[in-house]
């Protein structure tokens, strides 16, 4: 038994226009969850259908035109004209398209078969209404700002972009507000964009507060416990281990670090350290999972009817709980996807419980590589996909997925190989982090993880083909049993025939014959 999770994005102006994150599963679904959209009356709809992932009629995102009939984004290619958001076509209800780039469109005949759907952290890069323009064309599914960065007026302004990039061009891009978090976290580095520390560099993390510009080698840091919490000797991991110091003096507010692995500091970013070879979390397992910044955040994402609200350094289960019925209260239409973000130690004890109370989790692989030793990291995603397939809910890949190409225009082999093998365990979507928010190469990173997940889904389609199917046996007497046999012979034999239609060699037959 396999169904489909949809997602739809109605507008006033060309509804229901809707992405499906389909996948199979063991178990039946769920039901459905409709989120309004208050400021363009704008629909979410998060509904589970029974439909088979590899079925390409039922996996493929929709978009759908103001009369009822399927249509084409128009503003994918230049070809196809950029003002006219629809095309028609003959068969109104079984055209499935997305976003679509010109190669598509003749492949697959106006159908894309993409099932894993791509979501873009929205940064200075990307906020322009081009800029978004261009990646929604690539196929961002998803448009995500992160509540640590900017403020609630720069990530207005995005949704407003976003909102009439729908409207106007007929695209279905939803928005994920993602919450700053409590953790401990380094402050904005008096405005500088990135920072370099140097191996031997003697740097100073103070709780004191300083009106830029910031001293020289100066780091602010967010939480006020943390010089006294801090030890001579500690290892300070700045975004997961990217940079790294060690603690040698302590003075006060102030604590002076020796930098043990240069790299760049980039603002807010967070903060672990490390004792004895061993996590320091006691303080940290003490903070509120929703701090009093993120409870506004959150006020603010329902007022402006974001899709998903991302939750970072979920603990329990119960703050998942509350945060539903705290928005089921608030906003007017209806819900808002609340998915759970898995990076703490925590958060890995209590996985379960976590994803059953979430409509979504995402394995946020930057801060749990900083909690857990790297190498585990792998066996988690895979374990957390798995789960989440299990228990029907969506689960997104997300960070550092293709992290050289903010810096170049290709991804390494080793990328390629990280998206590839997220696809094939049938994670449902895929996340940019700092490759589309500051990164050099937005639409170009988008362009890779688009490409891969449609190589490995068209893979798996190919693999099915070839499938042997395994028929129950039903028959309660020996006639039916006759009948039961034939019937399977026939069946097995057109699965065969389908594969031999499609190259596979004819001698595969002969196991069915
Ligand atoms: N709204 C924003 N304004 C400015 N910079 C941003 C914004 N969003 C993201 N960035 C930049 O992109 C980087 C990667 O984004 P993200 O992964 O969301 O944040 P973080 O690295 O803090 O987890 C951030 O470190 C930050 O430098
Ligand atoms: C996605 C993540 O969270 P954020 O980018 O908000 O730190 C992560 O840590 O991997
Ligand atoms: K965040
Ligand atoms: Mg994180």
């Amino acid at each position: 038994m396999s169904h489909a999770i949809n997602f739809f994005v109605s507008s006033p102006s060309r509804s229901p226009a809707s992405l499906t994150i389909s996948r199979p599963s063991a178990f039946v679904s769920t039901g459905s969850l409709r989120v309004p959209v208050k400021k363009s009356s704008r629909s979410f709809v998060v509904k589970a259908s029974a439909a088979s992932d590899l079925d390409e009629s039922q996996s493929s995102p929709v978009l759908v035109s103001e009369n009822g009939s399927g249509g084409v984004l128009s503003s994918v290619t230049k070809e196809y004209g950029r003002n006219n958001a629809v095309a028609s076509s003959a068969d109104s209800s079984s055209i499935e398209v997305d976003t679509v780039t010109e190669a598509e469109l003749k492949e697959n005949g106006f159908r894309s078969t993409r099932r894993t759907k791509l979501i873009c952290t929205i940064g200075p890069a990307t906020c322009g209404f081009e800029q978004l323009e261009a990646l929604a064309v690539e196929g961002m599914n998803v448009a995500r700002i992160n509540m640590c960065h900017g403020t609630r007026d720069w990530h207005r302004m995005v949704i407003e972009r976003v909102r009439r990039l729908n409207e106007e061009k007929g695209f279905a891009v939803a928005i994920m507000m993602d919450t700053e978090g409590s953790e401990i976290h380094m402050g904005d580095l008096g405005g500088a964009s990135s920072a370099k520390a140097e191996d031997g560099e003697i740097w100073n993390f103070t709780v004191r507060a300083f009106d830029p510009p910031l001293p020289e080698r100066t780091i602010t840091v967010n939480y006020d416990g943390f010089a006294e919490d801090v030890k001579v000797g500690d290892d300070l991991l700045v975004d997961g281990g990217m940079v790294r110091f060690e603690v040698i003096e302590k003075i006060g507010p102030d604590v002076k670090c020796l930098c043990t692995d240069p790299g760049l500091l980039l603002p807010r970013a967070n903060l672990t350290f490390w004792r004895d070879g061993k996590l320091v979390r006691e303080r940290n397992a003490m903070l509120p999972t929703i701090s009093s910044k993120d409870w506004l955040d959150i006020d603010f994402g329902i007022a402006e009817g974001v899709d998903f609200i991302a939750v970072s350094f979920v603990k329990s289960a119960e703050v998942i709980k509350h945060l539903k019925s705290y928005i089921k209260a608030r906003a007017r239409d209806g819900d808002i996807a609340v998915i759970a973000k898995i990076e703490s130690i925590d958060s890995l004890r209590n996985l379960e419980e976590i994803i059953q109370a979430s409509d979504g989790a995402m394995v946020a692989r930057g801060d749990l590589g900083a909690q857990i030793p790297l190498e585990q990291v792998p066996s988690e995603q895979q374990k957390i996909v798995q789960l989440c397939r299990q228990l029907n809910r969506p689960v997104i890949v997300a960070s550092q997925l293709l992290e050289s190409m903010i810096e170049y225009p290709i991804p390494t082999r080793a990328e390629v190989a990280d998206v590839s093998e997220a696809v094939r365990q049938r994670g449902d979507a895929l996340m940019l982090s700092g490759e589309s928010a500051m990164g050099q190469f937005p639409e170009k990173a988008l362009t890779v993880l688009r490409t891969v997940s449609l190589r490995i889904e068209r893979r798996w389609r190919e693999q099915k083909r070839r499938e042997v199917i395994e028929l129950p046996s039903i028959a309660s007497s020996f006639s039916d049993s006759i009948s039961e046999e034939i019937c399977n012979s026939a069946a097995k034999m057109g699965n065969a025939e389908k594969c031999i239609t499609n190259g596979t060699h004819p001698c595969s037959m002969l196991t069915f014959l």
